[in-house]
């Protein structure tokens, strides 16, 4: 049997939610142990799990799911066993995102339903921009830490009346990112034989987005001691925190945030001194097709760390 979480009529709406899913899944699948949430690009997660066993749900059909509206998120739920181990998973197919218009709890409304299913164990990834020059495009971080930029404002998944049911009002956030299953993400890259540095501990800025970084915020956000930056992530794992769900975190380097000012430049020459406008601007096309690029290696990833949970 999953954990019972008892609800009131606050959270009726999750009980609705889990209880469609229950209804529809074999008892095997029902009860999901681990969770994985695809980032942008990264839907192809979803081929881990075998196609003879796969259940998917449309976010449309089930109740108090909103809609994905961003390219590379397809906005589905998907219930099958992955592995050698054959664990049982659910994975979202696309997330949702506080720039879409959505609430932050609406954006985490499914790791609850996760909860009430049973998960122990929620793996996020998601694609985001490198603040540091050693963090080369396709690389993959491990998330040890993040900053909330939206949280200093108070704009935070559990404002609002807690639901003690989940988890308390006041919820510890200084060992979010669980040691042992970080242990794993490099234990399981070596097993795979990454490249040595291609897989690095990794700071997530949470950035509000839509928009991309001023080359002002770019700097400020590398001074604060993050090493990515992204829109999304952060609330999915707080909530999943508060209700003591089990966290690893895993982001795809898409782009480079950081300016490319020549160290060397001559004071004098202005040309040399301004030639970071050189740069591309990024674009979210070339953080799908980077996703897109990867999928292969974050696959076999998530896979080899399933395995070893
Ligand atoms: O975090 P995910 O959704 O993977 O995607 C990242 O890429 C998108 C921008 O290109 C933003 O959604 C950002 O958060
Ligand atoms: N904020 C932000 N999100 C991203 N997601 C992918 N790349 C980026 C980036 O450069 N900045």
């Amino acid at each position: 049997m999953p954990p019972q979480v008892s609800t009131d009529e606050t959270d009726e709406l999750f009980t609705v939610a889990a209880d469609y899913l229950r209804k529809r899944l074999t008892p095997e699948l029902s009860q999901p142990k681990v969770a994985i949430i695809c980032g942008s690009g990264l839907g192809g997660l979803v081929d881990t799990i075998e196609e003879t066993d796969k259940v998917e749900f449309s976010y449309e059909e089930i109740p108090g799911f909103v809609s994905s509206t961003v390219p590379g998120h397809a906005g589905k739920l998907a219930f099958g066993l992955l592995g050698k181990n054959k664990m049982p998973t659910v994975l979202m197919v696309g997330r949702f995102h506080f720039y879409e218009g959505y609430n932050l709890k609406q954006i985490t409304f499914p790791i609850r339903i996760f909860k009430l299913l049973g998960v122990e164990t929620l793996i996020v990834t998601g694609a985001a921009g490198s603040l540091r020059e050693e963090f080369e495009t396709g690389d993959i971080g491990v998330l040890s830490d993040h900053i909330s930029i939206p949280g200093f404002c108070g704009v935070n998944p559990l404002s609002g009346p807690n639901l003690p049911a989940f988890g308390p009002r006041f919820t510890a956030l200084s060992d979010t990112y669980d040691y042992e299953l970080r242990v794993k993400a490099f234990k399981a890259a070596q097993k795979l034989n990454f490249t040595p540095g291609s897989i690095k501990e990794s700071i997530y800025c949470f950035a509000g987005g839509p928009t991309y970084e001023t080359r002002a915020e770019a700097r400020f956000l590398k001074s604060t001691g993050g090493d990515v930056v992204g829109m999304s992530t952060v609330p999915e794992i707080i909530v999943a925190k508060h209700c003591g769900i089990k966290i690893l975190g895993l982001i795809l380097v898409t782009n480079k945030v950081v300016e490319k000012k020549p160290k060397s430049a001559d004071p004098m020459n202005y040309q040399q001194m301004m030639n970071y406008q050189d740069q591309e601007p990024v674009n979210h096309e070339e953080v799908i097709a980077l996703g897109v690029s990867k999928a292969k290696d974050m696959k076999n990833l998530v896979k080899t760390i399933i395995e070893l949970i």
